[in-house]
């Protein structure tokens, strides 16, 4: 086989050398072409690269089938064995064995030497169970590195029975390759798990891809393996229909980092965006990760009570903020204005002057539009829902129409011709006036979402937007939280702002007189952004563009951790996939959202009448059975009822549970050491929200196999050892705080400890409250 790629990789250099000779032609056809060429093989050469490393990884060993014919793969299409395949005393030879690696492939003469993980005959490979083997006899396992071998594990599926191999008796070697798998010391990367999918992931990552697959399983049963393999399959499937692109949307940039290795090495890249939900919307380039708003402020920034407050802010952001001294007075002033009265003036960054009145002098007359009358054209212009920055032009006709009936009050037009005439001069002639272009910047000016959601950091203002929708501590609240952004809104956003964003970019529609381009979708689809082409050199596009050209609807949208979406963020990613089809995977006993059922709601909306089909995962890879043990304790008061997943395997470790001492700092750090001495791999130090930057702090100069991460960031993420501090205070954080003490508690795959402080009332052994029976 690696004979054969080598070829196949001699092959894909000499494309891309032509290609490069043909450059010389300089024909704009031949150039053409030649990009084409470069990028086929340079697609490829770059998947060849890739794949080089642990290529093949399984092999099955079948009994004769039934049928005899062979699929488009090359191998034999049947299910169940001939019916003379085993004789009567169990005798049996093995009639066809399939290699099964991370891409197809055939040997020069076009038969299969590796079948593609993905293809219908590798599904026994995944499916197979010693209760229904089907055909397969031996299902085997292969680890290497480069072209060594570095050893294989198999799995004997019919026991029973004495099978040959070319004569010779059929070996088996090892325990189990999930096993040796899940034992393995853990990097700061996911690995995939093409080599040992089980029964129940196989069956989600092959299910039909139309409508709305729906996962849920506990921690650690797979759910982000078995989707991000599902994105694989879906391209391998139907690789015409998902060049729409697929997007995996994941909770925190932690995550995306964690699993994007893991596309690649499935053979797939380019054709799948995984994003964090604060980076979806196009104009979130500055949403910092660091940001977090505290839980009662993302309760309200989450709601859908939002959607209103936003429109509101959309077409009121282009009225002037209130200056100071005016408050209070006028009809501006509703009643539970006077609640924000002891917040000090100018807190809220001042947005533009608007001139109080517009003034221009045309035919020979000046011509005078007072604050009212203004007001009034605004309000004409602002009726309806269309986007607000699509208004201005309804604006500005409403502007020279005023002006017009002062201009030509008292004068007479029988000749309508004339009377168009003259009024076609009459605007000609004011809108060349700088004095009417400077007034209708400032008085409509063109908005941004981000401009938009500074403005809403007016206390005032917002409370006037948000009237009998948020309560005044509300929007206090919200206001404040704003006040990070400066008047043009730039500056560090929370993962909830994004969603906001997103919202106002729809409430205003595009900006007046922004360029836009036609986006090449092969651009953003190979991801091979280190070939160049003649045709962006000349266009003079980086990847930069590119990435704020970013594609807003996609074929398919798989959203991980789907339990905690708020409402808004629903919103956000179901506008990303109007017309997808979906997986959503998530597990509602880790939510950390408190509102589930308006985010029921929100989602009911994104997935629309789609069919759906529903899945659980019941296996829990991850946690030996110790530590899910003690989990469950948590799970039990947080979701009473709810049946923890099944740990697979257990390690004879049980738990610690310590106390700290007077100095917190000192203690996690002795902690933290303890277990770095314990495993070979990654230790997580999971704190309350609160104490993340602290706890960097204490665990400085341990090195990078130690990490510390707030309570809210431990999501989806795994360590071979896990402390978890303070349990007590992560519980106490949010309304969901036992949910997200429970995610914390089940991050380890092999130690785990728990640092009990003084609130967590820990007995005689250490055991806190909250992890006694
Ligand atoms: N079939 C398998 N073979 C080997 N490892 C597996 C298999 N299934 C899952 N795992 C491993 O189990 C761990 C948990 O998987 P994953 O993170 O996908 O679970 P999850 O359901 O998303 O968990 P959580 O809900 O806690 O985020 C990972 O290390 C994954 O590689």
């Amino acid at each position: 086989m690696y004979h054969r790629l080598e070829e196949k990789i001699h092959e894909a250099e000499f494309l891309m050398d032509d290609a490069a000779r043909r450059s010389q032609v300089g024909t704009p056809g031949a150039l053409a072409e030649r990009d084409a060429q470069v990028f086929r093989a340079g697609l490829h050469l770059n998947r060849l690269n890739n794949e080089f490393e642990d290529f093949l990884f399984g092999r099955i060993d079948l009994l004769r089938g039934q049928d005899g014919r062979r699929g488009p793969d090359g191998a034999f299409t049947s299910v169940d064995p001939a019916e003379d395949a085993v004789g009567e005393g169990g005798e049996a030879a093995i009639g066809e064995t399939l290699h099964i690696g991370r891409l197809g492939v055939l040997d020069a003469d076009y038969a299969p030497l590796v079948i593609d993980w993905r293809a219908p005959a590798a599904a026994p490979f995944y499916r197979a169970t010693p209760v229904d083997p089907g055909r397969v006899v031996r299902r085997r396992v292969i680890r290497s590195k480069g072209r060594k071998v570095l050893g294989v594990e198999d799995d004997l599926l019919r026991p029973e029975l004495s099978v040959t191999l070319d004569g010779d008796s059929l070996p088996v070697v090892g325990d189990g390759a999930l096993m040796a798998a899940l034992g393995r010391a853990r990097s700061h990367t996911m690995r995939d798990i093409v080599a040992s999918i089980q029964a129940e992931q196989d069956l989600v990552i092959r299910a039909p891809a139309g409508g709305v697959t729906e996962v849920t399983g506990g921690p650690g049963t797979g759910k982000t393996a078995v989707a991000l393999h599902r994105a694989a399959y879906l391209l391998y499937q139907d690789r015409r229909r998902y060049a729409g692109g697929i997007l995996v949307v994941s909770p925190t940039p932690l995550l995306v980092s964690y699993t994007e290795g893991v596309l690649p090495s499935l053979g797939e890249e380019g054709q799948v965006a995984i994003r964090a939900l604060g980076s979806l919307a196009e104009d979130a380039a500055g949403a910092s990760a660091d940001v977090y708003d505290e839980p009662p402020v993302a309760r309200v920034k989450g709601s859908l009570r939002m959607v209103k407050v936003l429109r509101r802010a959309a077409r009121g952001a282009l009225e002037a903020p209130v200056p100071a001294v005016r408050q209070g007075r006028g009809a501006e002033s509703g009643d539970d204005l006077r609640l924000f009265d002891d917040e000090p003036a100018g807190a809220a960054p001042a947005g533009p002057a608007v001139p109080a009145s517009l003034r221009v002098v045309a035919f020979g007359r000046t011509l005078v539009l007072e604050e009212a009358e203004l007001r009034r054209i605004r309000n004409a212009a602002l009726g309806g829902t269309a986007p607000v920055n699509l208004l201005r032009p309804r604006a500005r006709r409403l502007l020279l129409d005023a002006l017009w009936a002062q201009a030509a009050a008292g004068r007479s037009f029988p000749d309508p011709e004339l009377a168009a005439e003259e009024r076609r001069a009459f605007d000609e002639d004011v809108t060349t006036e700088d004095s009417f272009t400077c007034f209708l910047d400032a008085w409509w000016p063109a908005l941004t979402p981000r401009a938009v959601l500074a403005a809403m950091s007016d206390e005032r203002r917002l409370g006037r937007w948000a009237r009998r929708v948020l309560n005044p501590r509300e929007v206090r609240l919200v206001a404040r939280s704003l006040r990070r952004l400066d008047e043009r809104g730039r500056g560090p956003l929370s993962v909830h702002d994004v969603a906001l964003l997103d919202e106002l970019d729809t409430v205003l529609g595009p900006q007046p007189r922004a360029r836009v381009r036609q986006v090449d979708p092969q651009d953003q689809l190979t991801g091979l952004d280190e070939v160049t082409t003649y045709a962006d050199r000349t266009a003079g596009r980086g990847r930069r563009d590119r990435k704020a050209e970013e594609r807003t609807d996609y074929a398919h949208v798989i959203v991980d951790e789907a339990q905690d979406l708020t409402p808004m963020q629903w919103r956000m990613v179901g506008r990303r996939g109007s017309n997808a089809t979906w997986t959503v995977v998530g597990d509602p006993a880790q939510s950390s959202w408190s509102d589930p059922e308006e985010a029921q709601q929100a989602r009911d909306e994104a997935l629309g009448r789609r069919t759906r089909r529903s899945f659980e995962l019941t296996v829990n890879y991850r946690n030996p059975s110790e530590v899910a043990e003690v989990a469950s304790k948590v799970l039990a008061l947080a979701m009473p009822g709810t049946r923890p997943p099944v740990a697979v395997r257990s390690t004879g470790l049980v738990p610690r549970f310590a106390v700290a001492g007077p100095d917190l700092g000192a203690s996690v750090r002795a902690e933290a050491e303890r277990l770095l001495d314990e495993v070979d791999g990654t230790v997580g130090v999971v704190v309350p929200m609160g104490q993340r930057q602290r706890a960097r702090g204490w665990l400085k100069g341990l090195g990078d196999r130690v990490v510390a991460l707030g309570s809210l960031e431990a999501k989806g993420l795994e360590y071979d050892a896990t402390l978890v501090v303070s349990p007590a205070a992560v519980a106490d954080e949010s309304p969901a705080g036992l949910r997200v003490l429970y995610v914390a508690l089940t991050r380890a795959t092999q130690r785990l400890t728990v640092l009990s402080a003084e609130a967590d009332l820990p007995d005689a052994d250490g055991v806190p409250d909250l992890l006694r029976d």
